[in-house]
């Protein structure tokens, strides 16, 4: 038997909006046989690739590589959470947060042999409500944004913007009582972002500051929201200025809890994960290896 380290690619055969390349003849085709065994596994269902990544975890593989987008990433990440299996990434969704945070390539071709060359680096990830997250989580219109994003049979950013667009004008503040850094603050909550990376994907930096790697929290929290604040926001978002515009606060901590009265909807990683009143979001610094380009 031979002794080269094993990598285990989980591909998502519904993630992505761009055409179907034939990943497995790529990843052929550029990795490297003579550095990495490697074997292919398709997901049959949601939440599937949770298990395979710990299955290849516990059989001790070098790196498990997701091929899909932030729902896939997490997925995988999920199950390789405190191991010694790194996390590799080909990019396949519509917004890539994770892989575009860690400057992965987004060329398919690239992103195989970065696994190749690569370097293994450790990062933070957090929890909301004990659900998992390594880009952002959040409560409020984010959430309700991706639970109507999961009904829509179309996909990508054309069809996120419309969304976003049409429903802004709508979408309610609620109050809230927030308890962050020593602090407790009773306010209104139109979106309230929890982030480990910068950005949702898509180059959207909710949280420009944040660093994958210093074991804290960057929090977005906007209160109110009007559709004139709300192009503002979309602006600062795509030139990295949210940290100091005036309709939104940004704070750092390790941990907040969040209580409402109405029931307020939340995700992880841009899915959906139900609606609750009352939310705890921790960090678990260097909790995963992910391989990066050297
Ligand atoms: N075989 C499968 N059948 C149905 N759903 C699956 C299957 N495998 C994975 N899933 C689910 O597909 C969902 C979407 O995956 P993912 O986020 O990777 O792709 P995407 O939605 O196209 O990308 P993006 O979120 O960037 O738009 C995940 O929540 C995952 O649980």
């Amino acid at each position: 038997m031979s002794s080269l380290p094993r990598i285990r690619f989980i591909i998502n055969p519904v993630s992505g909006t761009r055409s179907k390349v034939d990943v497995a003849a790529r990843i052929k085709l550029y990795l490297d046989s003579q550095k990495h065994e490697h074997d292919i596994v398709y997901t049959d269902y949601a939440g599937h690739a949770t298990e395979l990544a710990q299955a290849a975890a516990a059989e001790n593989y070098k790196i498990v590589v997701a091929v899909g987008g932030d729902g896939t990433v997490n997925e995988v990440a999920r199950g390789l959470l405190y191991t010694n299996t790194a996390l590799g990434v080909l990019p396949k969704g519509s917004g890539n947060g994770l892989a575009r945070h860690l400057q992965l390539p987004l060329n398919l071709d690239r992103a195989i042999k970065t696994l190749n060359t690569g370097q293994i680096s450790q990062i933070d990830s957090g929890t909301i409500n004990d659900f998992p997250f390594f880009t952002t989580a959040g409560i409020g219109f984010d959430a309700y944004i991706s639970s109507v994003f999961a009904g829509n049979k179309r996909r990508g950013l054309k069809t996120y913007v419309e969304l976003v667009l049409k429903e802004v004008r709508t979408y309610k503040h609620l109050p809230v009582k927030v308890w962050i850094n020593e602090q407790e603050l009773d306010t209104d909550c139109f979106v309230m972002a929890f982030a480990n990376a910068a950005q949702y994907g898509n180059n959207a930096y909710i949280a420009p500051l944040a660093d994958i790697r210093d074991g804290l929290l960057d929090v977005c929290l906007v209160r109110q929201l009007d559709f004139v604040k709300a192009i503002n926001l979309s602006y600062c978002m795509l030139t990295r200025q949210l940290a100091n515009v005036q309709s939104a606060e940004y704070f750092k901590t390790t941990n907040v809890k969040v209580e409402t009265e109405e029931l307020m909807m939340f995700h992880a990683d841009g899915e959906y994960k139900g609606k609750t009143n009352s939310f705890e979001v921790k960090m678990n610094p260097q909790s995963l290896k992910v391989i990066i380009p050297s």
